[in-house]
């Protein structure tokens, strides 16, 4: 007879990844910073409930480095507000590569929050406020330069919820799938009525990183 759980296959933490070449390159004078976060999350994430257990495997490539991956795109000196940041991504690791941007992390679970708060007072980051909101009601801490979220939802639904909260003028950037393509004509109607224009997806870390990252880069409003 088949051991009890023979054949059921369930999900186990794989071990840290070792922090890979291109850290250095993609986070410069932030990489102690960047190693004491992927640590922290490496070390509490699973037990918070911040990251799945195979994401624990995974958390510098496809977390840390994915997210940095934004920060030169980001306003010298301009407010981002980072929605739905979850464990601080892609938020919190571009407050620590980006001391010069002022950035306001939103996010409606307690749990998170208190996290983002601790997380952040940890890395002696300045440049952060954590927000317990949902973006809809978000819109009093705006307006924003920038707005970026990640794994937050499809743009039909992201875009009604975001461009409110930037400027005219100001900038989505939502890191996206393989199908963000489908996700922009899916949304057509939406990015008309919120005035998305100069739409760019654009590929980052190829050649640095296992797996590329695709930006969703647009203006809201605006003249253009
Ligand atoms: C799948 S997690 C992604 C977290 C993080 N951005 C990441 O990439 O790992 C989605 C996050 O969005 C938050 N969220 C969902 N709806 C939201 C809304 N309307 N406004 C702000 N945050 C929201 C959830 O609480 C959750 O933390």
């Amino acid at each position: 007879m088949a051991e009890p759980g023979w054949g059921v296959s369930r999900e186990t933490s794989p071990g840290p990844e070792p922090e890979p070449a291109a850290a250095a390159e993609v986070l410069g004078a932030a990489l102690e910073l960047g190693r004491r976060y992927a640590a922290d999350l490496i070390e509490h994430g699973e037990r918070l409930g911040l990251i799945g257990p195979l994401e624990v495997g995974r958390v510098w490539t496809r977390h840390v480095l994915n997210s940095a991956l934004v920060a030169p795109f980001l306003q010298s000196g301009g407010r981002l507000a980072d929605i739905g940041s979850g464990a601080g991504l892609p938020g919190l690791v571009l407050a620590l590569v980006r001391p010069d941007v002022e950035v306001t992390l939103i996010e409606p679970m307690e749990r998170r929050t208190d996290w983002l708060r601790d997380e952040s007072a940890r890395l002696g980051l300045t440049n952060v406020t954590v927000l317990r909101a949902r973006a809809e009601d978000a819109r009093d801490a705006g307006p924003f330069d920038q707005v970026t979220a990640r794994a937050v939802s499809a743009l039909r639904t992201l875009i009604p919820i975001t461009a409110p909260l930037v400027r005219a003028g100001g900038e989505l950037l939502f890191l996206k799938g393989a199908r963000v393509d489908d996700e922009i004509a899916a949304a057509t109607k939406v990015l008309q009525k919120h005035r998305v224009r100069d739409i760019a997806v654009l590929e980052l870390g190829v050649g640095l990183l296992p797996e590329i990252t695709r930006l969703f880069r647009a203006t809201v409003g605006g003249a253009s």
